[in-house]
């Protein structure tokens, strides 16, 4: 304790109770209060407190603002959660290498304002990206809506510098676009949700600020018409900048919480934004009109005016906010299938829901197969949580089923561990575990996370 308050000072230390609690959280419903809560100014401290923590055997659990869906920042058992949203410069913004240079406590909205102030695009969303952290986002592998287009977080990442799991200072890749130096360990470290390392600074492609936008919202009396034309518009070679999908429950519930005139009586909503030039924009936007009136669309409200397409953006990312009011514990998923199975994948949804009884509102990013069925239950209400289990794990099998993944973008924490080997299969769970053990012998870094 007294080496710890020598590292950072005492003023970056929290250790009464009321305070370790709020650090206790993320977006589950998972909890665990850490013994002390720590607040890194920089690289060296947070070295010397990975290396103080593998003298003295405890555990290290690293976070940013806590936003994550699974589970992945939540201490378990004893130890000190260390809090990076100190570090929150932003290094650098290069015009002419087109990349940024960030610690990990920037707040990824702020990071979005910043490079496109310079005309520069850092595409990943993630929809609490008001509060949620650069560091966070590259531990989860981050997406949002936007990943339909362009990718998600790894895909920007060029280099790291990062505290390994003994306490050394590491840097990955680095400023060029083409490295193919060694394994590559940027992408091995994104993505690890704080169990390889302790990103300490990111080096970060951009791109050009897309010149014009248009953002469609369109209405749809049946699911199955909106499922359709999700797969019509891709399959016609429009790629939008995102296509997302609300059902009739998130479309209530956002209209409830946030009203904006939709329709309570649609089965489905689509938000669809194209970006680009102005001749592509036009083109694509009618032929995505087109599309849609053909799968029997009931209405489309195009927006170009930047404060018009906000508004429907603000609501989009309300959801997940929205669908939480209608109980208590909230449990998001984010299995993802291959495109072409969506509308398979939306009718096996529903069927899970019927069959187990639950309120499963279901949203997200359909473009890229990333959809979040929500289930909102109570985990005090014995009975319907192993309706939930059930469920859940029909989720997770029909993902599989059809060929797609446990997670898009949530990681797997501590939500999706049990699942893991349907995934990796015994084979590819030994691989993670190999690997881990290598580089964290003394089990440091955010232990009980993934495996
Ligand atoms: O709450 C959710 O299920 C999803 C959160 C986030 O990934 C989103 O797309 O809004
Ligand atoms: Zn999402």
């Amino acid at each position: 304790m007294k080496q710890i308050k020598d590292i950072v000072g005492a003023e970056n230390v929290l250790e009464s109770r009321e305070e370790r609690i709020c650090y206790s959280y993320d977006g589950t419903f998972q909890r665990g209060v850490p013994d002390l809560v720590v607040f890194p100014g920089d690289t060296r401290a947070v070295a010397r407190i990975v290396q103080l923590a593998n003298e003295k055997k405890f555990p290290v659990f690293p976070r940013g603002a806590g936003t994550g869906l699974s589970g992945g920042s939540i201490p378990i058992g004893t130890g000190v959660a260390l809090v990076l949203t100190r570090m929150n410069q932003i290094k650098e913004i290069s015009l002419e290498d087109m990349l940024a240079v960030v610690e990990p406590g920037v707040v990824t909205g702020v990071f979005h304002q910043e490079v496109e102030k310079l005309g520069l695009f850092y595409p990943p969303d993630p929809a609490s990206l008001a509060t949620c952290t650069m560091g966070g986002n590259v531990a989860e592998n981050a997406g949002g809506p936007r990943a339909f287009k362009y990718g998600v977080t790894k895909d920007y990442v060029l280099g790291l510098e990062v505290v390994t799991p003994r306490g050394e200072i590491m840097r990955t890749g680095g400023r060029t676009v083409k490295n193919v130096t060694g394994y590559d360990l940027t992408r091995l470290l994104t993505g690890s949700e704080g169990t390889l390392g302790i990103i300490t600074e990111i080096t970060l492609r951009l791109l050009p600020k897309p010149k014009e936008k248009r953002t469609a919202l369109v209405v749809f009396d049946r699911l199955a018409e909106a499922a359709a034309a999700i797969t019509a518009i891709i399959a016609h070679g429009v790629i939008p900048g995102t296509l997302e999908l609300m059902d009739n429950i998130t479309i209530r519930c956002v209209e409830k919480h946030h009203p904006m005139g939709l329709p309570l009586d649609a089965e489905a909503i689509l938000l669809i934004e194209v970006d680009g030039g102005k001749s592509q924009v036009e083109e694509d936007i009618q032929a995505i009109e087109r599309i849609c009136r053909e799968e029997n669309c009931r209405e489309i409200q195009v927006a170009s005016l930047a404060q018009d397409r906000e508004k429907l953006w603000k609501a989009r990312r309300a959801v997940s906010s929205a669908v939480v009011q209608l109980n208590p514990t909230k449990i998001s998923e984010d299995a993802t299938v291959p495109r072409s199975k969506i509308p398979e994948m939306v009718r096996r949804l529903r069927e899970i829901a019927a069959k187990y009884n639950l309120h499963m509102p279901v949203f997200g990013h359909a473009g890229d197969g990333n959809l979040h069925p929500n289930i909102l239950t109570d985990k005090n209400n014995q009975e319907e949580m192993e309706r939930v289990e059930k469920a859940v794990a029909e989720i997770f099998q029909a993902a599989l089923d059809l060929r797609g993944t446990l997670s898009g973008e949530h990681g797997i924490g501590i939500m999706k561990k049990p699942y893991l080997a349907w995934e990796l299969g015994d084979a590819g769970l030994n691989y993670l575990q190999v690997i881990k053990q290598a580089v964290d012998p003394n089990n440091i870094l955010n232990p009980g996370k993934i495996f």
